[in-house]
């Protein structure tokens, strides 16, 4: 089915209240979708190991004959390590025993080699993994980057940033360990494991199954401790993910903090979390203590057995002292790698416990839809129409009633109304931040969800109520990276909205730093690079929200006029609060509760009388009273 045949099916089947067929949406929403949900970090942990792996691997597929390689040798590094506590047997039982100190020399020498040859292939091992590694790691940190910049903002309203930033952050650090290093070791202190028994029992079964009677123990602990550490990890990453969320509110948020004197309350809170993460550290630093304890503990419980065991058949010429004493050195080769796989095991329940949480960000699908067969922009001057559109960002509660009305090609627009009325929300719909609950909005008479959103977004140019400025020069905040911008399309564009006196200001002009977030410049200067910036994009339509809001009188008849120009170029659609800004807009549209009160222009909506005549009576008597004041 066509999108157009789609979008009129559910034009068709619109209800007269529409709330009922929307419980059924409602039901078909992941979960997650709920507004104010956020992750749900405690539910994770029902993914197992092989769906993990098995996704992780797609990451590790490209560069899967390095890491194939790193797995052949594997064996050779181990073949290395398992001959020297043979040839130490040898040493002794031919040579030493017998007194022959002049064979001692090779078996020297080939000691040497082994050990030089474990430290050769150790590091190209280590080398090619960790490469391996880290390129995957990167493939994935930008999928990640890619998902997230695709998501819709109302999944950014969802989550905080802070736990957002958790998981692109610590969470592929944590990966990053399992990665490049956990995995493949793991497997060679297995290769090692499976060589030392073999090693073993070809060398004496009985003395090797002594050794051996403790392993059994030794794996239902470590299967125990595995459970509460994997739980323990999961904890963690929850707890930190709440250490960063509160850290991001507390730095962005620092002027109210401070304004309202709120450190100590804030400062509370960071210790509460803070203690909560260190008591998830401690648990399961303890666990990884234990674990560590029992592991030597066991190792020593089996030399001992060896010991108590292999010395008595020495004495009865059963054995001889070399293999006894390869058989220590064997074990104690046997439990250095229990001990890693239990370290190396942590790496991997964190890694695991991380890229759970990676996977479902990656998983969150919180899109604005992109139709299959995209249609171009009309290539004529553009018009909008709002047809009987209905949005809520909660469920039932609807913000936008059944709204309709037109915006002609070249016609300024001006929507006004109380706070809370909807004025935001239509342009959010407009710009398909968010898309229609019910009904359509047509862009010269085609539904915009059947447009590819980033080149329908494009004939737009938006000045916000946060006129969001980047950390960078001014040049490239008001190009946004568009390259084909000229020096002087910037400066006509910056002279005609008033913002090139306030650029030439400054020595180095254009290239100018501005600092994060604009805080080195005033509200009204950041307004007006931000018209600047709107007026370079050359868009067909322009959206002005609250344009004038918090700035002094003058800068205000600055302002005033810069919008008068940039209005007078193309199709706009402004917000404002202050009545005067909008006297000359072509229609005013009065919205109240989602619905249209009343529209017409200026002079039209002050005889008709009605709403918006009270809205200006009330700011002009409030301006009167202001410029009395002053
Ligand atoms: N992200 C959101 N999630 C849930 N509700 C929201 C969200 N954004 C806005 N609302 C609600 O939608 C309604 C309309 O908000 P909107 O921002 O469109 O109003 P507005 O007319 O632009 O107000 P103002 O003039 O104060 O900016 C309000 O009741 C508001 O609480």
């Amino acid at each position: 089915m066509s999108d157009e045949a789609k979008h009129n099916k559910a034009d068709s089947s619109k209800p007269a209240k529409p709330e009922k067929q929307e419980k059924s949406e409602k039901q078909d929403r992941p979960k997650d979708a709920a507004i104010g949900s956020g992750f749900k970090e405690q539910k994770l942990g029902n993914v197992t190991d092989a769906t993990l792996i098995k996704r992780l691997w797609t990451f590790m597929r490209p560069y899967r004959f390095t890491f194939l390689l790193c797995l052949l040798l594997l064996p050779v590094l181990a073949g290395f390590k398992l001959v020297q506590p043979h040839l130490l047997q040898v040493a002794i039982d031919d040579y030493l025993v017998p007194g022959e100190y002049g064979g001692l020399t090779w078996v020297i020498a080939a000691f040497g080699a082994a050990v030089f040859l474990q430290a050769g292939t150790g590091f190209l091992q280590f080398y090619l993994m960790q490469k391996a590694g880290q390129r995957a790691l990167y493939d994935l940190r930008q999928k990640v980057f890619d998902h997230v910049q695709s998501l819709s903002v109302n999944f950014f309203h969802r989550h905080p940033t802070g736990r957002l930033m958790t998981r692109m952050t610590t969470d592929v650090e944590s990966l990053q360990e399992a990665l490049s290093s956990g995995m493949i070791t793991m497997i060679g202190d297995i290769i090692m494991l499976v060589g030392i028994v073999v090693i073993l029992l070809l060398k004496d079964w009985k003395l090797a199954l002594v050794s051996f009677t403790v392993v059994p123990f030794l794996a239902v602990l470590t299967a125990i401790f595995r459970h509460f550490l994997r739980k323990a990890f999961r904890e963690i990453r929850v707890k930190i993910a709440r250490l960063y969320a509160h850290l991001q509110e507390s730095v962005t948020g620092i002027e109210i903090i401070q304004l309202f004197v709120r450190e100590n309350v804030s400062a509370e809170e960071y210790r509460d979390i803070n203690e909560d993460y260190r008591d998830a550290n401690v648990l399961s630093i303890r666990y990884d203590a234990m674990l560590y304890a029992v592991v030597e503990a066991v190792g020593a419980i089996s030399v001992g057995a060896i010991i108590w065991y292999g010395s008595g058949q020495v004495l009865d010429d059963i054995l001889t002292i070399g293999v006894l004493v390869a058989f220590i050195e064997y074990m104690q080769k046997f439990f250095v790698p229990i001990r890693d796989l239990a370290q190396k095991y942590n790496l991997l329940q964190s890694a695991m416990a991380s890229s759970e949480r990676i996977f479902e960000l990656l998983d969150s699908d919180d899109q604005i839809p992109q139709p299959d067969n995209p249609k171009p922009l009309p290539d004529e001057p553009l018009h909008i129409e709002f047809e009987n559109v209905w949005f809520a960002y909660n469920d039932d509660e609807w913000v936008i009633k059944d709204l309709s009305f037109e915006v002609k090609s070249c016609e300024k627009v001006a929507l006004v109304g109380h706070t809370g009325a909807g004025k935001t929300t239509i342009i959010s719909l407009l710009m398909r931040l968010y898309d229609v609950t019910r009904g359509r909005i047509l862009i010269n008479g085609i539904d915009i969800r059947e447009f590819d959103l980033h080149a329908y977004r494009r004939a737009f140019a938006a000045v916000l109520q946060d006129s969001f400025l980047f950390q960078g020069s001014i040049r490239e905040n008001l190009t946004l990276g568009e390259e084909s911008i000229t020096d002087d399309e910037l400066v006509e564009a910056a002279k005609i909205v008033h913002a090139h006196p306030l650029i030439s200001r400054y020595a180095d002009d254009y290239d100018h730093r501005i600092a994060e977030r604009g805080s080195n410049l005033s509200s009204g200067e950041k307004q007006l690079l931000s018209f600047a910036r709107a007026l370079v994009q050359k868009p067909e339509i322009l959206i002005l929200d609250e344009a004038t809001a918090n700035v002094d009188t003058d800068t205000e008849a600055i302002i005033q006029d810069a919008i008068d120009k940039l209005m007078a170029r193309q199709t706009s659609v402004v917000i404002a609060h202050r009545l005067s800004t909008i006297q000359k807009a072509d229609r005013i549209i009065v919205l109240h509760k989602g619905e249209i009160m009343e529209q017409g222009t200026h002079h039209e909506l002050l005889e008709h009388g009605g709403h918006y005549e009270t809205l200006y009576r009330l700011q002009y008597a409030f301006d009167a009273d202001a410029q009395a004041a002053e």
